[in-house]
């Protein structure tokens, strides 16, 4: 249905492309102020029906905030639910993604929930492994077992941007090595958390993410999970309720998949036991998810029917 149907994805494509004016690249990290403005492109692949790109699909960026996702899962597999929900909250912030605001009050001074900068940087402190590299390749090992391509690696221009430039990633760090929050070493955990966002991929490998998401843990054709469903649900839950920072509410309603976005421009989608979807457009807005790229996903909720709150 998918390769059939491209001329459908085209025409969305197509028709969304106006949107990439409405927003901003985002500059508060230099390198990222480089990228195209007006590139937009999307890939989805599917569980059954292959899997099919249209527009700038051959453009490169990094992961940004979409790493929250991978290193949550790798913080689960690691410690368990329990453990990692000692230290990070569970509900949505309401608030942008690197805000500092309710650090201090807060419960227990935890993070609301492991989407946001705070929270994502304490599950980084707790990613298993003997240095920072050995952490980071345990990440990229699984990321490339997810999309087949061991292409997968750190983009160095932006991680020596980002690490120069954060500041606030770094004063939201110390907060929570103050706390308690994180109990190893805090400039390490900073350090994994930049190489994380800054590793560099294509739409194509953000939708075979959300493939393996949506087959709950298992890669297209293997029928044992690599990792436990239970794990997959608790991440596309949470991706469902905060996944598009404080914009997640109005995008449940607008397209209804969880979904997870980067300042990068890229936003990861999943529609579970269906399909996984990879966007790129760096345009966004001042919320930080991609203009045309969420209006490209709402599209394609209402062509195929994909809200997950749909009658029978
Ligand atoms: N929203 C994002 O994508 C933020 C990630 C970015 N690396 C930061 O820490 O600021």
């Amino acid at each position: 249905m998918i390769q059939a149907d491209k001329k459908t994805l085209q025409r969305i494509l197509d028709d969304n492309r106006k949107y990439t004016a409405d927003g901003k690249v985002a500059d508060y990290i230099p390198e990222l102020g480089h990228a195209n403005p007006a590139a937009l492109g999307f890939t989805v692949a599917t569980k059954n029906d292959g899997i099919a790109s249209v527009g700038d699909c051959g453009t490169t960026f990094t992961l940004q905030s979409i790493s929250k996702v991978i290193s949550l899962l790798v913080a689960l597999l690691d410690h368990g639910p329990k453990k990692v929900f000692a230290k990070v909250g569970m509900e949505p912030s309401g608030d942008p993604f690197n805000s500092i605001i309710k650090l201090e009050t807060m419960d227990h001074h935890k993070p609301l929930n492991p989407m946001i900068n705070a929270g994502a940087i304490a599950i980084a402190s707790m990613i298993a492994g003997n240095h920072v590299e050995e952490r980071f390749q345990r990440v990229c090992e699984l990321l490339h077992l997810m999309t087949a391509n061991t292409h997968i690696s750190l983009n160095e221009q932006v991680y020596r941007s980002e690490k120069a430039t954060g500041d606030r990633n770094r004063s939201l760090a110390y907060f929570m090595k103050s706390t308690g929050i994180i109990e190893t070493d805090v400039e390490e955990a900073l350090d994994l958390y930049f190489q994380l966002c800054s590793i560099q991929v294509r739409c194509s490998d953000l939708a075979k993410i959300g493939l393996f998401l949506a087959n709950w843990g298992r890669i297209e054709g293997k029928d044992s999970p690599l990792v436990d469903p239970c794990i997959v649900q608790i991440l596309l839950t949470i991706m469902m309720t905060s996944g598009m920072y404080n914009a997640s509410g109005e995008f449940a309603i607008h397209v209804g998949i969880p979904a997870k976005s980067g300042v990068s421009g890229g936003i990861l989608a999943v529609v579970p036991n269906k399909m996984g979807i990879g966007v790129i457009g760096p345009a966004i807005d001042d919320k930080g998810n991609s203009v045309a790229g969420m209006r490209i996903l709402e599209d394609l909720s209402k062509e195929y029917g994909l809200h997950v709150f749909s009658e029978g």
